[in-house]
């Protein structure tokens, strides 16, 4: 087979390991796929800049369109970063038949479908693997691994920062702010953490899984998000001493063919697979009808974890030029979108009020919740020793989001209530 030569578009935190496992892994490559795998070319924003690994000076460029224009290079691999300029050159290498491998959670959560459409009609592979929990081959695995079951629900940690906040918040009572810092030194939060904090990363994230996953165009627009900003080490101490974790979680579910998709702080039964999953790791719980549970686990950013996807990317796109079938496997979403209301929507609830200590004043707060059809689970009422309120810890059955909302409204205008502390979702 001719040899097949790839333009890489960055030689950042990726990039340096793609080198890496290209030049350290040759060998095992070049026997699965028949041929060396050579870099080609190499686009930088700075030349001059020093690089941990050793590369021929030149093949590097601070224009990617020599990469991109380059008629030799049959393959680009994009980890730059960055979305409007970069999905222009994706789509311009697209249109001159090469074949794409891109990280770009960002890119593809925004403008996928449009860059799969173009690939598909141009018999082209792009594959993102390393776009959503880095080293976990969890795109891989709902495109093929369940390509004969009708996934029902997706949850997904699939934000190291914000992991490994919560887990430092929760084990060693640390604050926010000083646990963000150190996030930060270790390198996993974004440029701008607030899209970590926020939750924008994991929503793109779940973006992608759930277009996957369901077979629809689900888009950014579609995730309602909340981050982690507001969650205090009391929410946490509370969350822990009634037997669940708090975790940032994406959860995309179906029901018949109506989806929803969300990402927010959820208070996760201690016992759910997903509860355990400490640190910056990353998971993927995935429910479908015929396999039932299923769980994957492991680094969700960080160089080598995340270039061992693009690598392996790399090796599928060279197997299906060996077999001419690029292009054809590709999952352009076919389903119709039909997004749940908040009617439909239903979760259990973690409400924790702060109210006046006097007689009647929880049977004022039942009788809300019986008025707008959610029913209780628990209620435990609790003097606060910091103030004269008392502290009412409630945990509601599934309610409907559009109940849950008119419940707390109700809440806003009774006297009774001085402060609704919190209120998060409840899993497992
Ligand atoms: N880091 C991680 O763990 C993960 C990253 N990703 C994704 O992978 C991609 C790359 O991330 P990462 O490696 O961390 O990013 P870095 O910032 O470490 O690297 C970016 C690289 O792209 C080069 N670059 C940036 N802009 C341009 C430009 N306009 N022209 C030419 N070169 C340019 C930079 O050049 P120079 O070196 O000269 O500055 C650098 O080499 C992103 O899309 C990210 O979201 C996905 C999963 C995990
Ligand atoms: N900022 C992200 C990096 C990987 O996508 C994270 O914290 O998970
Ligand atoms: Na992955």
């Amino acid at each position: 087979m001719k040899l097949v030569k790839i333009g890489l578009l960055g030689l950042g935190t990726v990039g340096t390991g793609v080198v890496r496992i290209v030049e350290g892994h040759q060998e095992d490559l070049s026997s699965q796929v028949g041929s060396p795998i050579v870099i080609e070319r190499i686009a930088v924003k700075h030349m001059e800049k020093y690089r941990s690994v050793s590369v021929d000076q030149s093949k590097l460029t601070e224009d990617p369109w020599e990469v991109i224009r380059d008629p030799e290079i049959d393959v680009i691999v994009e980890v730059m970063g960055g979305i409007e300029q970069t999905k222009t050159y994706i789509l311009e290498a697209l249109d001159r038949g090469k074949h794409i491998v891109t990280a770009n959670k960002d890119l593809m959560a925004l403008h996928g479908a449009e860059i799969l459409a173009k690939a598909q009609e141009k018999q082209c592979d792009v594959f993102y693997e390393a776009s959503v929990a880095g080293g976990i081959p969890i795109i891989r695995t709902l495109i093929e691994g369940f390509s004969s079951d009708r996934i029902m629900k997706i949850m997904g940690i699939v934000n190291g920062t914000t992991n490994y906040i919560l887990t430092k918040m929760s084990q060693e009572g640390a604050s926010f702010e000083d646990v963000l810092a150190e996030a930060q030194a270790l390198g996993y939060a974004e440029a701008d953490p607030t899209s970590d904090v926020e939750g924008l990363d994991a929503a793109r994230k779940m973006a992608i899984l759930g277009t996957l996953g369901f077979r629809t165009n689900v888009e950014l627009q579609d995730v309602s998000v909340k981050g982690i900003s507001q969650v205090t080490k009391e929410d946490i101490s509370y969350a822990k001493r009634l037997g669940y974790e708090m975790k940032l979680l994406g959860i995309a579910e179906r029901q018949d063919d109506e989806v929803s998709i969300s990402v927010q702080p959820t208070m996760v039964r201690t016992g759910h697979p997903i509860a355990a999953v400490n640190g910056v790791f990353n998971a993927v719980y995935v429910y479908g009808e015929a396999v039932g549970e299923t769980m994957f686990y492991g680094a969700g950013a960080g160089e080598m974890p995340t270039a061992t996807s693009v690598v392996a990317d790399l090796v599928a796109i060279i197997k299906n030029l060996k077999l001419g079938v690029n292009g054809l496997k590709a999952i352009v979403p076919y389903k119709p979108k039909k997004l749940k209301t908040d009617e439909q929507i239903s979760y259990k609830n973690f409400i924790l009020l702060h109210v006046d200590d006097k007689a009647g004043v929880l049977a004022q707060i039942t009788q809300v919740f019986a008025q707008h059809d959610v029913s209780l689970e628990s209620v435990v009422q609790q003097p606060n020793d910091q103030n004269p309120d008392a502290e009412i810890i409630i945990v509601t059955h599934h309610a409907s989001k559009a109940n849950m909302d008119k419940v707390l409204n109700h809440f806003e205008g009774l006297e009774v209530i001085r402060r609704i502390k919190s209120v998060y979702r409840v899993e497992g």
